[in-house]
């Protein structure tokens, strides 16, 4: 059976990146996905953005919704302090697999824990099962039209605190409407938008971070 895109990617990072060494992997992918195959990670421009955000906030706890292959996982992780962790949700069980070989490769598979299933079913289960208290930081980069429902479910699972910060990839494409709205009009958050371009295009794409205000 031939492989698939995300098993090249894999494999591409197996044979050129270093081992252990984080920017290595990131540097792998991006180097494949914008010379040979084009594939939906962060990227390197957001991923300045998202590499700001994790410092500034310096998180113990990270939730990221989209694992895909495992670049923003890895990008996350290797800038957590000692004791940090990142819950990342994947439901696509080839995709997850995927990642935890990459998350392995890269050397930070000790802050990183794969939940394999939809988001709409993790998220309930992280306090009583994943030991979650609440939230530092909520990375969305899952369907679009999830969004603004898990930021929903986030808030009745009171898994956001004063503080908690959400960072959503891709408000402008693929888009994602429904959430902008939800977000911009709801007082308990205060959003900032970075306007940057989709990875590995020169096509327009956004960020968009949420600060809940409790
Ligand atoms: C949605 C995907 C990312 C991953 O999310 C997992 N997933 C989904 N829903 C759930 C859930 N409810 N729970 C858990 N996991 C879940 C999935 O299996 C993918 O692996 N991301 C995108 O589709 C995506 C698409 C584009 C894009 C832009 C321009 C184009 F012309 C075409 C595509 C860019 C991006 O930057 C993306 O991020
Ligand atoms: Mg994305």
């Amino acid at each position: 059976m031939n492989q698939s895109k995300e098993q090249r990617i894999l494999n591409f990072v197996l044979q050129n990146a270093v081992r252990g060494d984080p920017c290595s992997v990131m540097d792998t992918i991006d180097k494949y996905c914008s010379q040979k195959e084009w594939a939906m990670n962060v990227g390197c421009e957001k991923g300045l953005i998202l590499d700001k955000t994790v410092e500034e906030i310096k998180p113990s706890v990270v939730l990221e919704l989209g694992t895909y292959c495992g670049y923003s996982a890895i990008r996350i992780a290797r800038l957590l302090k000692a004791g940090a962790r990142l819950l990342t949700v994947e439901f696509n069980p080839e995709f997850a697999a995927i990642a935890k070989q990459m998350i392995e490769f890269a050397g930070v598979q000790d802050k990183v824990n794969i939940l394999e299933g939809p988001s709409e079913e993790i998220i309930p289960q992280l306090k009583k099962k994943y030991e979650v208290d609440t939230l530092d930081f909520v990375f969305l980069d899952h369907w679009k039209d999830r969004y603004s429902p898990d930021t929903i479910l986030l808030q009745e699972c009171n898994l956001l605190r004063k503080g908690s910060v959400l960072l959503a990839d891709n408000v402008i494409c693929p888009g994602a409407p429904e959430f902008l709205k939800y977000i911009r009009n709801n007082p308990s958050f205060q959003c900032t938008n970075y306007p940057a371009h989709l990875e590995y295009m020169e096509v327009q794409d956004a960020m968009e971070k949420a600060v809940f205000l409790g």
